[in-house]
């Protein structure tokens, strides 16, 4: 089995126990401002997920990192390697696989791995045996051969790019939504070729937009939101320091003034009005939002347009950072 270059656990994000290190990054496409100025560092053998709406800028982050799109200003590092200067050496120890499936469908797995491998100066038995443990690593080694890969489903061909990423032997491995739009069985297979690759000391960073994943699979999580982090750590801490439990109701306009004058009756409690008109009402302790919550369905309004529950996650954290939901999640 492969072993990757053990990181040493909870050891400080800095200088060299740093495998990803952002300072200030701005990145514009026209007038979009895509990325605002993100500092962010990754330790290695971390296992991290980049959380954030379509459009945060997760990708073009992703990107600059990879040397794939040049940030406007700002630096990048990977593992030290500063990614404008020597885009070729950050290459060597990074594996992307990319959001859009980039195989080529007439080939079989094997012959797409040939391909990806060449690219990398691999050759021979080097590397047929790298193919060999990258198709058995995400469990395509019965279809190394047939059907062409054209025939493959969107989960074999995603656990394919992830073979085709892992040939060279990188240290990151950094995967965008790879699990969009596929099955449930390619995802499990997916989670557990990652975890793998981990525990043998791959730092890895998830790019998502699904909340769940990073919940069942990162210890560290950013947030990004129109560009910026708006929060980062260790999973748990963010869920301890924000952890609150959610009410959202949404009023009629008379029903919503009424109850908002209650609230501010309540500063235990602690209440907003979201940008789309939906009056969140959240509290550590839940049974007292619940209480307020239920003097309102009580007494102002008894047939809201609706009611929603929601127990400390990081959907919530999301929705008390930003005030909205994980957009198009
Ligand atoms: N090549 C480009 N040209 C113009 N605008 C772009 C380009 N790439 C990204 N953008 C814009 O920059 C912003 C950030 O896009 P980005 O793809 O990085 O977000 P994302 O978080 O990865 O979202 P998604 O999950 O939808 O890919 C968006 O407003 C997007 O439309």
């Amino acid at each position: 089995m492969t072993t990757f270059q053990q990181a040493p656990a909870g050891s400080a994000a800095s200088g060299t126990d740093a495998a990803l290190e952002l300072n200030s990054i701005v990145k514009s496409f026209g007038t979009t401002l895509a990325v605002d100025g993100i500092s962010w560092t990754v330790r290695r053998g971390d296992f991290v997920g980049l959380l954030g709406p379509n459009g945060a800028g997760k990708t073009t982050l992703i990107s600059i990192i990879a040397g794939l799109v040049k940030n406007d200003s700002g630096q990048a590092r990977v593992l030290t390697i500063d990614t404008s200067k020597e885009p070729n050496r950050v290459k060597g120890v990074l594996g992307i696989v990319p959001q859009d499936l980039a195989v080529y469908p007439e080939l079989s797995a094997r012959d797409n791995l040939q391909f990806f491998g060449a690219m990398y100066g691999l050759r021979g038995r080097e590397l047929k045996s790298r193919i060999d443990d990258a198709l058995r690593r995400v469990g395509l080694d019965d279809r190394a051969a047939r059907p062409a890969v054209g025939k493959f489903s969107g989960g074999q061909k995603r656990r394919l790019n992830i073979a085709a990423a892992l040939l060279h032997r990188p240290q990151i491995l950094i995967l965008d939504e790879p699990t969009v739009g596929i099955d449930p069985q390619s995802r499990n297979y997916i989670f557990d070729t990652l975890r793998e690759l981990n525990r043998g000391g791959m730092t890895i960073v998830y790019v998502t937009h699904y909340m769940e994943e990073v919940e069942a699979l990162c210890r560290t999580v950013a947030i990004v939101d129109h560009g910026r982090i708006i929060e980062e750590g260790p999973l748990d801490d963010i869920l301890a320091r924000h952890g609150t439990s959610l009410v959202r109701l949404t009023l009629r306009p008379e029903e919503l003034r009424s109850a908002v004058a209650l609230l501010e009756q309540h500063p235990e409690v602690t209440h907003r009005i979201t940008g789309d008109g939906v009056l969140q009402i959240s509290s550590r302790a839940l049974q007292d939002a619940v209480a307020l919550v239920t003097r309102i369905l009580a007494d102002i309004a008894p047939n809201p347009e609706s009611c929603q529950i929601l127990p400390p996650s990081l959907e919530t954290v999301f929705i008390e950072l930003t005030g909205n939901q994980l957009r198009d999640a």
